[in-house]
């Protein structure tokens, strides 16, 4: 059997070479008198999302996307927040709306993401922004699956023809990435928690993307020799170290290309964030 030793594809670097080119693409949107804004709405003081937040906030500074912050306490209404989220859909010098996820348990996650303006979408969430990638003809794209494409297209792997297996169905990944692919003519296979003999199907993947949460669960008997592994989990094991829900040191001996974790498929989710607002703030002068 062939022995790989993957080549890591490297969200952090790409992630700063497309915040090079939407600064170029701001400083032109100024020059118009264009300031592209992004409104993000934190809920509570959940860790994780505090630092997603604080660095989604750094990255838009570093780019010159205006940040509009509005940190709500944990126990906020659901009207509250319907409130909010009405101000700034009419407020024409906001480009993106961004509620961070996930909400209390109070607040109706589907209620909200309907209730943001799809053309200000910028998570890609709203049933508009799903249906139209579902069709074929996206407006947005959710940002974690639209990162792992950008990374994919970057270090050139094919789609076509080629057999994914995507471990998560969510409608932030999963789901997303499934239409995406199958946009790209990959045949695509959407495993969950109740697929049967999962690391048989895994196996068979040329494709394998990760996002079930849970850390190291797939080890080198879940993949082909060769195989391109996008690792989507963030977890921490039992030393409290991060990992993904590949073993990364075991699969990186046999995957072609494999997405560290971190550094991976991280970074480019907020870059997609990035790059979202600032196609919407070119559309708002076309
Ligand atoms: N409104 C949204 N909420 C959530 C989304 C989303 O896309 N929109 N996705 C996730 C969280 N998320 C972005 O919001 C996100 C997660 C992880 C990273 C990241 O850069 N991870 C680093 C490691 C960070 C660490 O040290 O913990 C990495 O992988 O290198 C960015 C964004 C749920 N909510």
């Amino acid at each position: 059997m062939a022995i790989f030793l993957a080549i890591k594809l490297d969200g952090k670097k790409l992630s700063q070479k497309i915040a090079g080119q939407l600064q170029q693409r701001v400083t032109k949107l100024k020059a118009r008198g264009v300031s592209p804004k992004l409104a993000v709405i934190l809920i509570g003081d959940d860790p994780a999302s505090q630092i997603y937040v604080r660095n989604k906030r750094r990255m838009a500074k570093k780019i010159g996307i205006e940040t509009s912050d509005l940190r709500l306490p944990v126990a906020t209404s659901e009207e509250k927040l319907l409130q909010i989220i009405a101000e700034l859909n009419n407020d024409v010098t906001v480009h993106g709306i961004l509620v961070q996820l996930p909400l209390p348990p109070q607040i109706n996650e589907e209620t909200i993401i309907q209730a943001i303006d799809p053309l200000k979408d910028v998570d890609g969430f709203h049933p508009f922004n799903m249906g139209k990638l579902f069709m074929g003809a996206p407006y947005a794209i959710p940002c974690t699956p639209n990162g792992i494409m950008q990374l994919l297209a970057e270090y050139r792997i094919p789609l076509a023809g080629k057999k994914v297996v995507i471990v998560g169905r969510s409608n932030i990944v999963g789901r997303p990435l499934a239409a995406l692919m199958i946009n790209h003519n990959a045949t695509v296979t959407v495993a969950h928690s109740y697929t049967k003999n999962l690391f048989e199907l895994t196996r068979r993947a040329d494709i394998l993307v990760a996002a079930v949460g849970k850390a190291e669960l797939f080890s080198q008997t879940a993949i082909k020799s060769g195989a391109v592994v996008i690792d989507v989990g963030i977890n921490r094991n039992a030393a409290g170290k991060l990992v993904g829900d590949i073993d990364q040191i075991k699969v990186a001996d046999i995957a072609s290309y494999l997405t560290p974790v971190p550094g991976g498929v991280g970074p480019m989710t907020i870059a997609m964030l990035m790059k979202q607002t600032v196609d919407f703030a070119e559309r708002s002068v076309k």
